[in-house]
């Protein structure tokens, strides 16, 4: 099955060929400054643009309760109106009073390093175009719809937050130390498809999970996939595939154990990594604890 969120660039392509294969990026990157930021034209939405908005927004809306975490379930609300396609501004200055985050549009995938220097500066890249209504179901790369719901609510939340910017400070670090594809990892596995185990049972917190409405079930339900414990060395030398659903998720019992997980230096943990076989997505080690799905 077809995950509806696409990541191309964590191939590590250069940007001219992001997206799937040597496919010209799809946005508009002529419009965009030198830190790949560019500002969000509210006159290019048609009202086919917001009427699709609308439509992902309600479906999701709607799983949200027993498979979306509770700290996405309350901030969701701060998107704004669910039926047409929000002003980055506006969400910005509810933002920035919550965790001093702010969304600054961008024309679609842009280049590791300055992904990072934007988010170390809690700034978060949001694709300015929606998918067509052809695409309603899957969409090759991240659209406006899986940068603002999948990935905005979570960033009212301040460890979580605390955690992106340090995601961003440690890929420029990671960067220098040739250890990008290394963080990418981390990143496949806890922001966009990360899951958290609550009193209540398994949920997602993970943005590609959350922006896609087959992908949530499955994570969070179905007996298919499996579901370890996060352990930070594991998941960074675990493959992933960037067009199906997950074979595999890692389970944080916490915002806090992610951020203090992460905190120490990583040179050596790159280094250990490094010294350790790659794993196929979904395969459980010897003594590796696992975990049902939500029932
Ligand atoms: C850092 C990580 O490898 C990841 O692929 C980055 C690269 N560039 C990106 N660019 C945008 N606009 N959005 C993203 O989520 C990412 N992800
Ligand atoms: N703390 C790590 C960097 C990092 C922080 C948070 C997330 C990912 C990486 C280091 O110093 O190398
Ligand atoms: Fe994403």
């Amino acid at each position: 099955m077809k995950n509806d969120f696409h990541d191309g660039v964590n191939k590590g392509v250069a940007p001219v060929t992001y997206g799937q294969g040597d496919r010209p990026p799809r946005g508009d990157y002529s419009r965009a400054r030198a830190d790949y930021s560019c500002e969000q034209d509210m006159a290019r939405y048609t009202e086919a643009d917001h009427e699709t908005y609308r439509r992902l927004y309600a479906r999701q809306l709607r799983q949200l309760p027993g498979l979306a975490c509770q700290a996405f379930i309350d901030a969701v609300e701060q998107l704004g109106a669910p039926d047409r396609i929000p002003r980055f501004s506006d969400i910005s200055a509810r933002l920035s009073k919550a965790t001093g985050w702010q969304i600054v549009g961008v024309p679609g995938l842009i280049p590791e390093e300055a992904f990072f220097a934007l988010l170390a500066q809690r700034k978060f890249p949001v694709t300015d175009w929606i998918r067509t209504p052809e695409e309603f179901d899957y969409v090759v790369e991240p659209d406006v719809f899986h940068d603002l719901f999948g990935h905005v609510p979570l960033l009212f939340n301040p460890v979580f937050a605390d955690y992106m910017q340090a995601y961003g400070a440690g890929g420029l670090k990671a960067s220098r130390l040739d250890a990008c594809e290394l963080l990418a990892r981390l990143y496949w596995y806890t922001v966009e498809f990360g899951l958290i185990d609550t009193p209540q049972g398994l949920r997602a917190y993970g943005a590609g999970i959350l922006s896609s409405a087959g992908e949530l079930r499955h994570a969070v339900l179905s007996p298919e996939p499996q579901r370890i414990a996060f352990d930070l060395q594991r998941l960074m030398r675990t493959l992933y595939k960037i067009d199906s659903y997950q074979a595999g998720y890692f389970v944080i019992d916490s915002f806090r154990q992610l951020f203090d997980a992460t905190a120490p230096d990583f040179t050596p943990v790159y280094a250990a990594v490094r010294q350790q076989p790659l794993v196929e997505a979904g395969i459980v080690l010897d003594g590796e604890r696992c975990f049902t799905p939500a029932g």
